[in-house]
């Protein structure tokens, strides 16, 4: 498919030689990846970045250390486009336990986000905005035990993002929703990064298919061989596992999923990630 017209600015999250071992055991590998700023004419559009690997493989692992919340063994983890070192707080990270205060309602776990970074009458005009943005508003007064996994969902992507400076990572957002869910987070992705164009989300999934036609890039975390064939320990992502979809012109067609290409591209992926 032909690419869509775009150009790049500056980084807005750079891993540098990132490794983690825990008890001797290497789980990651000097993994080096970076995403752009993305630009297209005429439109405000956010980085989409899904990100790939076998279970168990370290995908989580590299979220928390994306998000600051867990020190890398060595390497670096830079965000923003002033590239500071990663601080928590600084990156949102939707977990598939999603971390809602159960005592308090839907409207007050928004405004205990919104008042991490602002005054208190500007977080109540973020959290009215992202209630009404995010179909929340006549759920407001339920408590977390009494809203749905969709719901939950929502509020939890709403809630990092009142809270985080752009950057917002979703570890399995599609999992145990059914199809009707699927479209509504994917609707919700949309918005994410159409609201600023510094807004960047990494989506972690295992639903290669319905993240791929969101992704502009994806990342896929697998285990490289040595000369004589043996896995090395630690996952990483080589270069030749880091595909941009923009490039290829798999990016931002509206329904991408029905086209050959993109159908090719998936099974391509797909036996990649068997073989990694
Ligand atoms: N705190 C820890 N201490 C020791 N080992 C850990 C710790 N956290 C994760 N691991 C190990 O790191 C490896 C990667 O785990 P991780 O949860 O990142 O996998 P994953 O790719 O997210 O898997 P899944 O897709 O199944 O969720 C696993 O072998 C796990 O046991």
């Amino acid at each position: 498919m032909t690419p869509l017209p775009h150009n790049y600015k500056e980084p807005v999250l750079t891993l540098q030689g990132v490794s983690m071992t825990f008890n001797g055991e290497v789980v990651l590998r000097d993994i080096n990846a970076q995403v752009l700023d993305v630009t297209r004419p005429g439109m405000n559009q956010g980085q989409v970045v899904g990100f790939y690997g076998r279970s168990g493989i370290g995908k989580s692992v590299l979220c928390r250390i994306m998000a600051g919340l867990l020190a890398p063994s060595s390497g670096t983890v830079h965000v923003g486009v002033n590239q500071l070192p990663v601080r928590p707080g600084m990156v949102g990270l939707v977990q598939q336990r999603y971390p809602l205060f159960d005592h308090r309602t839907l409207h007050d776990n928004l405004l205990v986000a919104a008042l991490r970074k602002h005054a208190p009458d500007e977080a109540q005009r973020q959290v009215t905005s992202y209630l009404d943005r995010f179909c929340l508003t006549p759920h407001r007064k339920k408590y977390p035990a009494h809203l749905s996994g969709g719901q939950r969902q929502r509020a939890a992507i709403a809630q990092q993002l009142l809270c985080s400076e752009h950057l917002i990572l979703l570890d399995e957002p599609f999992s145990g929703l059914d199809v009707a869910m699927i479209d509504e987070v994917k609707k919700i992705i949309l918005e994410v990064t159409t609201m600023d164009e510094l807004n960047t989300v990494v989506i972690v999934s295992h639903d290669i298919a319905t993240t791929t036609a969101l992704a502009d890039r994806l990342w896929l975390l697998g285990y490289e061989r040595d000369a004589t064939g043996q896995l090395i320990p630690g996952a990483t992502i080589t270069q030749q596992h880091q595909y941009n979809l923009a490039e290829m012109g798999l990016a931002w067609h509206p329904n991408v999923e029905a086209e050959p290409e993109f159908a090719q591209f998936v099974e391509e992926i797909k036996s990649e990630i068997r073989g990694s």
